[in-house]
């Protein structure tokens, strides 16, 4: 049987005001007795709810500029009273219980995010008899309701309204939302100290411990395989559009392995501007192209290899409309659809296939600085996410022949592919399609090999197409492979030992080449 625990006193200190004057009115009709801090206790008077002052409940004014306001036996006596067993205690020191407490804290988070923010704002804002109060009576959630988000009251009155008290099931509820909150918020404030263990003024990159918090977003049937359990957890400060944050309009629940793909396909897609389509199959692009409209993107990124693109996943830079839907549902198995919108007659059209998943992410915006994670026994790597760039006037040119501006778009369309085909990746690329892409191998000659060995086989001509190495090429054979295959350009890093031999071999062949100096491997 739940266990109902009526509120009579409650406590209320916030700093984002939001909703507190509806939810104090509303205790207030409920016969409730209210606390609260100056700020707080001032909106509520002022807003006709009667109100006592924490400062005179308890006799001791806020002092310190608000450091210290809360931090008070007759409070926390109050919220962490066992009311079975602490009776006693509480009539000796003249502790009245409190039953409700509803408090969100200073905004570190949005303090140190200003520009210019001292070390001394930061301070000024983290925040003490919050948390204390918060971990108090999440602690004592037996006896106690904690509320930290707004959006939470509404839920409170809800029982109240129904049950007279609030419900175990509610309590703990929001007990362990209570203690999510407070460990994010110490998480934040441990990175940002742990980055100025040097200097406050100049934050290192990394801090000494990295501190935060995922959130899951559901559990997921099996990992990996079907012996491994699994779970996918997303990043609630993440806000870009993502795998993470899309929208599943329709579809079998994703696997771990369709997460994992989409997300490829989607990073994919969003480096191009022109419509743009990604097909990945087992974490590399099999397929991209880009197009007068997604359409013909989706055509063209079918055709570099229809044979992987059966049960891949699709990915659109574009909302998906009823032409591009229709032409994928009656050719081909599709696990994962995903694009910035899909228009109502493509829904209907993917409802026909009710296993397809159809997602949609919100409008594609600047990709921000990140970091990228990989796991390792014991151990995880850290890095910025490889958002690298070349543009065209960076491009060094090291050969006698000039790429012609459509081997020049083709190479920079190519070396935004090469980005996301794990290393050692070759691209072989023609009029903003891929024509073979060889991914993952041991040797950069045998990835050389399988692209050209998938173009062949799906029919396409290389002749005339261009060639991008994701890494520079330790010897000349690719260069000799390339220019039998009929490669007239090639983007790559630059950078081996051998670069002379490199340049040399595509002098002899007639073959034009651009150093990016940047490097894009993908493990
Ligand atoms: N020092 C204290 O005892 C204390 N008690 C509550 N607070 C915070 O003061 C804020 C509310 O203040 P006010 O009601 O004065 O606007 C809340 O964010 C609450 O978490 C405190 N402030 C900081 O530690």
């Amino acid at each position: 049987m739940s266990q109902i625990r009526p509120i009579q006193r409650a406590l209320l200190s916030v700093s984002d005001k939001t909703g507190i004057v509806e939810f104090a009115s509303a205790l207030h009709q409920r016969g409730v007795e209210i606390l609260s801090t100056g700020g707080t206790a001032k909106l509520l008077e002022e807003s006709g709810i009667p109100v006592i002052e924490v400062a005179s409940y308890t006799g001791q004014p806020e002092i310190m500029d608000g450091r210290v306001k809360t931090l008070h036996p007759k409070i926390h006596g109050g919220i962490l009273a066992r009311r079975d067993q602490d009776q006693a205690v509480m009539a000796e020191h003249g502790i009245g219980p409190i039953d409700l407490v509803a408090v969100n804290l200073y905004p570190f988070a949005e303090t140190v995010k200003k520009p210019g923010c001292s070390f001394a704002d930061a301070i000024e804002n983290i925040d003490i008899g919050g948390p204390t109060m918060v971990r108090a009576a999440a602690k004592n959630h037996n006896d106690v309701t904690i509320i930290v988000n707004a959006q939470d009251y509404d839920r409170v009155l809800g029982e109240l309204a129904e049950f007279s008290g609030v419900t175990d099931a509610t309590r703990f509820d929001l007990a362990v939302a209570a203690f999510e909150h407070t460990a994010a918020y110490d998480g934040m404030i441990a990175n940002y100290f742990g980055q100025r263990l040097q200097n406050p003024a100049e934050p290192e990159r990394f801090p000494r411990t990295l501190n935060f918090q995922l959130e899951k977003k559901q559990d997921l049937r099996y990992g990996e395989n079907s012996h491994q359990n699994a779970a996918f957890y997303i990043d609630p400060s993440h806000h870009e559009a993502s795998v993470a944050s899309s929208t599943q309009l329709q579809g079998k629940a994703l696997s771990f392995n369709n997460i994992a793909d989409t997300d490829a396909a989607l990073e994919c897609v969003k480096s191009f501007t022109s419509p743009a389509c990604v097909i990945v199959k087992h974490a590399n692009p099999c397929g991209v192209a880009i197009g007068a409209n997604i359409q013909e993107a989706y055509e063209r990124a079918f055709k570099t290899d229809p044979t992987s693109a059966f049960g891949g996943i699709i990915a659109f830079n574009e909302p998906l409309d009823e032409q591009t839907a229709h032409l994928i549902i009656n050719r081909q198995f599709v696990e994962v659809i995903i694009a910035p919108g899909a228009s109502k007659k493509a829904q209907t059209i993917v409802a026909a296939k009710k296993n397809v998943r159809l997602l949609i992410t919100e409008a594609f915006g600047t990709r921000k600085a990140q970091f990228d994670f990989k796991r390792v026994q014991g151990g995880l790597l850290v890095q910025d996410i490889d958002h690298g760039l070349v543009a065209d006037s960076e491009l060094q040119l090291v050969t006698n022949a000039k790429p012609n501006d459509r081997e020049l778009n083709d190479l920079l369309f190519a070396w935004k592919v090469v980005r996301y085909v794990k290393s050692n990746a070759i691209v072989y690329a023609k009029d903003g399609m891929t024509i073979g892409v060889g991914a993952g191998q041991m040797s950069r000659v045998y990835s050389a090999k399988v692209a050209v060995l998938k173009a062949e086989d799906e029919g396409l001509e290389i002749a005339g197409s261009v060639m991008a190495s994701d890494a520079f090429f330790p010897f000349r054979d690719s260069i000799d492979a390339a220019a039998q295959a009929g490669v007239k350009a090639i983007i790559q890093p630059g950078g081996s030992i051998r670069d002379n031999e490199i340049i040399e071999a595509a002098n002899e062949h007639g073959i034009a080449m651009v150093f990016t100096g940047m490097r894009h491997f993908r493990h």
